[in-house]
């Protein structure tokens, strides 16, 4: 095997995801992450069990979508010392992607080689810093408690007051794992945002008003027949923590590039 190939194989080992073995196991994964007709088990894995205020479950359509809310994730005062410190240290980008210039600030944050692409992008992560560790901590072991795949990386949003949008849209799954899961944890000390969810083939909508200090929920196949989007509503101020379960490498791993992957071995 190429030693490339080695390199993927110690990163998957050394991150502790258990659903990855090789650079072949993460072609079929991909492949296989839009079939349909499969199992909640297989899906979600055995130790899967719905949690929180569920807004779709499961079984609904045998879809296998899960999007749940936790409206009392953080303590608000803790989300409101995390909201000010992100607001005031973070350096903050203004991307511009495929669709154009973005109407929010972002930043983003991971394990190393968590490449996160999307709509056009391909960001690279910056080190976890002391702010975010507590939280990365308590999202990767109440989620793996549930059952789920561990959270590797975090786009954060911020939502200026008054303005700041995000489009209809589906999160892109190919950087994330057999059960893709994506945790948004609303920071907002002056009052709530609307969140928005849209069923692809019915059209039926779910609006969410989120709360400080809450979590927002979207695994298994939700992103296959669900879209998200938070409306420009006059509304405050909001930073988002948009936890990703993107697997090290597989970005690299897709696109056989995986130049500078050794140095992990
Ligand atoms: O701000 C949020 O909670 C969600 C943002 C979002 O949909 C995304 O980053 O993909
Ligand atoms: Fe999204």
């Amino acid at each position: 095997m190429a030693r490339g190939g080695q390199a993927i194989r110690s990163l998957m080992a050394s991150s502790g995801a258990r659903w990855w073995k090789d650079k072949n196991t993460l072609m079929k994964r991909k492949m296989s992450s839009l079939e349909e007709g499969e199992s909640v088990e297989q899906v979600f894995g055995k130790d899967f069990k719905p949690f929180g205020d569920v807004l779709v479950h499961p079984n609904e359509n045998g879809e296998n979508c899960f999007i749940t809310y936790l409206p009392k994730f953080m303590q608000p005062r803790a989300a409101t010392e995390l909201f000010e410190h992100l607001r005031d240290n973070v350096e903050w980008r203004r991307e511009e992607d495929s669709v154009g210039v973005q109407e929010r600030l972002t930043a983003y944050f991971g394990d190393p080689h968590c490449t996160f692409a999307y709509v056009g992008l391909r960001l690279t992560p910056q080190p976890w810093t002391g702010s975010l560790l507590p939280i990365k901590n308590h999202v990767n072991s109440f989620f793996t408690s549930h059952g789920l795949p561990p959270l590797t990386a975090c786009l954060l949003n911020n939502y200026e007051q008054g303005a700041g949008r995000i489009v209809w849209h589906h999160d892109e799954v190919r950087a994330h794992g057999s059960c893709p899961l994506v945790v948004s944890i609303t920071l907002s000390p002056d009052g709530n945002r609307l969140f928005e969810f849209r069923h692809v083939a019915s059209k039926r909508q779910v609006s969410l008003p989120v709360l400080h200090g809450s979590a927002v929920v979207m695994a298994g196949r939700t992103q296959l027949h669900w879209q998200h989007r938070l409306p420009c509503t006059p509304s405050p101020h909001r930073i988002s923590l948009t936890f990703r379960s993107i697997v090290p490498g597989y970005e690299e791993g897709l696109l056989g590039s995986l130049k500078g992957m050794d140095d992990c071995q």
